[in-house]
């Protein structure tokens, strides 16, 4: 009897799985909107060119291949929380903000969740808005989190279900941990107002709940990569000790090259050190220290102006052809094909995803008669539609809900 005859196969990543069935599928009409990852205007994988030229910087310094320290590099660490608290942060000027590289997003999260179950000093419950990124519940799961929710979407008006969240965060028990997209709300595209977010703030005063931002989205969302850090910097400007993920995944097209920071405001710099001391203590017997390549290219964009500037405008450009896309699949759709049905949420919605509305069983369809893929609650990354398969794509949706 083998060793391993009781392990039991494991179902496919709703997302990443989807990339899996789109690669078998051979139809040359084929569409991947499944994963959030962009594409340029031929469908292609982007790579910036502020990223291209911090690339050839980097190659040029013919720096070593030394470990990195098990926080990361720590030019890049100060950068990528100047980015996202903004210059003026109070607990950044203080010297109070801890923080650490982190493999991506994702390890961000996972550095967080770790640090709260072992440090936070009340009961291990986050709240996650419903419904929230696939792999968020897996995380906290994993990190000894009880996982409940919070009203956030709704499906009747395809918007904010703001009066059921305000009422869900109310009645959380005190000191809960709260999950917070900061910007570009992953399935839906719906974000709080900036009013809504003082109220959001508001509660999480009142209730002492703990906000656990995640910001992977940072400039991809309005184009501007301080006006999508508003949440963030407006809860740090109200006295909140949030924590923050960040990934630079998407605003700077450096997926695979796992590129993320994690920080928590602290009280000053002797909590900060006595924090970072732990994070450290976690993260070495999880990876022990995080990958150079991306990280140097990330730090040499942030820290060189004339490449930061390129950056912020490339970030712009891939942020305005995704909402180009949502107005041209919007008029298609409402004025061309005149499908049946609200669509005007595709045009509203923001960042790299549109919450269609699809039901399953049509996105099953559309994947198995049109050959277009997207994740089975029916989100679409907006960034997979060019002007060459746009017209099939709405085609294929009128012809799935008719
Ligand atoms: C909200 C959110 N948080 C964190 C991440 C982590 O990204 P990374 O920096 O690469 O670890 C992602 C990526 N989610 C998109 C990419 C594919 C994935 O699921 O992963 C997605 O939802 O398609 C998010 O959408």
């Amino acid at each position: 009897l083998s060793t391993w005859s009781a392990v039991p196969a494991g179902p496919p990543d709703p997302i990443l799985g989807v990339t899996e069935a789109f690669k078998a599928d051979k139809d040359p009409r084929k569409i991947n909107l499944g994963v959030g990852a962009y594409r340029d205007g031929n469908g292609k994988p982007y790579v910036l060119e502020s990223v291209k030229k911090a690339e050839a910087l980097v190659d040029a310094s013919k720096p070593d291949k030394e470990y990195l320290p098990i926080t990361g590099l720590a030019d890049f660490n100060k950068n990528a929380v100047k980015l996202a608290y903004g210059e003026d942060s109070a607990p950044l000027k203080a010297g109070a903000i801890a923080a650490t590289q982190s493999i991506s997003g994702t390890g961000a999260l996972r550095i967080g969740a770790a640090f709260l179950a072992r440090h936070y000093p009340h009961s291990k419950v986050v709240y996650l808005p419903n419904p929230s990124w696939g792999n968020h519940t897996p995380i906290f799961r994993d990190s000894g989190f009880e996982v409940r929710k919070y009203s956030y979407f709704d499906p009747t008006t395809i918007g904010l279900n703001f009066k059921a969240l305000k009422e869900d965060l109310a009645n959380a028990p005190e000191h809960s941990v709260v999950l917070l997209h900061a910007c570009a709300h992953n399935p839906t595209g719906v974000d709080p107002t900036q009013e809504q977010w003082a109220e959001i703030s508001d509660i999480c005063k009142e209730r002492k709940l703990f906000p656990f931002f995640d910001m992977a989205y940072q400039g991809f969302a309005s184009g501007s990569t301080s006006r999508d850090a508003f949440a963030v910097r407006y809860f740090v400007s109200q006295g909140h000790q949030i924590s923050l993920c960040q990934s630079f995944a998407k605003n700077m097209g450096l997926y695979g090259e796992r590129v993320g920071e994690f920080s928590l405001v602290t009280s000053d710099p002797e909590e900060k050190a006595r924090v970072d001391s732990q994070l450290k203590i976690i993260i070495r017997p999880m990876y022990s220290n995080p990958p150079l390549h991306g990280a140097r290219i990330a730090n040499t964009i942030l820290s060189t102006p004339e490449l930061y500037a390129q950056w912020e405008s490339e970030v712009k450009s891939m942020a305005d052809r995704i909402i180009s896309m949502r107005e041209e699949l919007y008029n298609i759709l409402s004025k061309d094909l005149k499908t049946p049905g609200e669509w005007g949420h595709i045009k509203s919605q923001i960042g790299m995803f549109s919450f269609t509305g699809l039901k399953k069983e049509q996105t099953v369809a559309l994947a198995q008669k049109a050959h277009v893929y997207m994740t089975a609650d029916g989100r679409i990354s907006m960034a997979g539609l060019n002007s060459n398969n746009i017209g099939y794509f709405a085609e294929s949706v009128d012809g799935a809900v008719r």
